[in-house]
């Protein structure tokens, strides 16, 4: 992976490194606010094996039994999962035996009863997710979900068909999982929500997907390689220095741009990522996406013309899985032939190097991505990328960027309305 920066003024990047060095260095050793949330840094290479052979083992009963396995949570025990679902899948011919399909990520009743019938002639099972194991949208979902299970294959059988993904040892969640003797997994203490993808909470349904979890840890093993050295050419603390001075000088909403639809949900997790980590204190560079050339048709103009205070980060992806030539037309009744012979992705990389060139002329700050591929590996790569980049960038901005205090507001404020006792 590489890090390339166009119109973005780096006159001034040179103050920004001993900054950032020791940004790093607080994150690195430990010393700063939030240090009890750094498990992820070393998880790559420091995980239960035992678990994770167990993980692998309840894949294969899930495979073996089930043709929809319904993934059960919201925040970070959903959106890390569905980014690697979506990005490794084919985009209509998925050669997957288990589907999986996701509840509890909202609250909308048409939702959970539109699939309730669906999995009426499904076989399936539940993963239900949740490191807290109080949150109301999946404590919710699951409840129907259970009871339908329940039905459909009694009691003891649902039992087998249900696995808890929550703390080793408390919430309303672990409590039910135990009086149920539901097989559990671990979402480690020492794990934040928004980073716990590498633990069981991606690992369990990614593998029942047929998604190749070895591969995964491999490129988090990568990343932890090349992201954790003390160095400005480091491209995760050099991201985060450059946020940080484009932030500084008024540009504080941060667009994460990609050119292939099944990215989609990768920004979803690392908006995520960004915003509960650094907003908070009144600060914070507001994360939203883009994905083009969709978008350019809608919120493209605003990027050229509206108000001059984002910057964008685009995510390339050097090489395709399939790709589609032009051919040459008779008649050329649609004006294409200039285009004869070239492939769709060459026409996609001239919009992407053309959007860029327009949008740095209407002073956007651009900061490139560029991945080799889309895999389980590379993807796994620029989540650890991203991680660093965040608990670098957050250190930086002087806030706690491990917790995520401002979420329990509307929380308190759904409770009393609802007459939860105690609100
Ligand atoms: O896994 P849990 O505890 O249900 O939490 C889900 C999400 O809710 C939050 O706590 C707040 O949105 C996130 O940090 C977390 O990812």
């Amino acid at each position: 992976m590489k890090l390339d920066f166009t119109n973005v003024n780096l006159d001034k990047i040179d103050s920004y490194e001993n900054k950032a060095l020791d940004a790093f260095d607080t994150l690195m050793n430990k010393s700063g606010e939030g240090n009890d949330f750094l498990g992820w840094i070393e998880r790559p290479v420091d995980y239960d094996k035992e678990e994770f052979d167990r993980i692998k083992k309840a894949a294969k009963k899930i495979n073996e039994n089930s043709d929809v396995l319904v993934s059960i949570g919201i925040g970070g025990s959903y959106l890390g999962i569905k980014a690697v679902d979506v990005a490794c899948d084919s985009y209509f011919n998925s050669k997957r035996k288990v589907k999986l399909i996701y509840a509890g990520n909202q609250i909308s009743g048409q939702y959970l009863s539109e699939l309730l019938d669906y999995l009426k002639d499904k076989d399936y099972s539940l993963n239900v997710i949740s490191k807290s194991g109080t949150t109301t949208e999946p404590a919710i979902a699951f409840r129907f979900l259970k009871e339908a299970l329940e039905e459909k294959y009694g009691k003891e059988e649902a039992k087998e068909r249900i696995f808890a993904t929550t703390d080793r040892q408390k919430g309303a969640l672990k409590d039910l999982a135990d009086a149920e003797s539901y097989e559990t997994f671990v979402v480690p203490d020492d794990i934040g929500g928004r980073f716990s993808v590498i633990s069981a909470v991606g690992l369990l349904p990614l593998a029942a997907a047929g998604l190749d979890i070895d591969k995964f840890m491999e490129g988090f093993k990568e990343g932890m390689d090349e992201y954790t050295q003390k160095s400005f050419d480091n491209p995760a603390i050099k991201y985060a220095a450059v946020r940080n001075m484009l932030a500084e000088d008024g540009k504080d909403i941060e667009v994460l741009v990609n050119y292939e639809a099944k990215l989609k949900y990768i920004a979803e997790w690392w908006k995520q990522l960004y915003a509960e980590s650094e907003g908070k204190d009144g600060k914070g560079i507001f994360p939203v996406s883009v994905n083009n050339t969709t978008d350019l048709h809608s919120v493209g103009q605003m990027i050229q013309e509206g108000k001059r205070n984002l910057f964008e980060t685009v995510i390339e992806i050097d090489n395709q899985e399939s790709d589609l030539t032009i051919k040459e037309d008779k008649d050329n009744l649609d004006g294409l032939n200039y285009l004869a012979g070239k492939t769709m992705s060459f026409v996609n990389k001239q919009a992407m190097e053309g959007t860029t060139i327009a949008h740095v002329k209407g002073n956007v700050p651009n900061i490139r991505i560029i991945m080799d591929k889309v895999d389980e590996k590379e993807i796994a790569k620029l989540f650890y990328f991203f991680e660093i980049g965040v608990g670098v960038s957050g250190y930086m901005l002087g806030v706690n960027p491990f917790n995520q205090p401002g979420v329990e507001e509307y929380k308190a404020q759904m409770f009393k309305l609802l007459g939860k006792p105690g609100y």
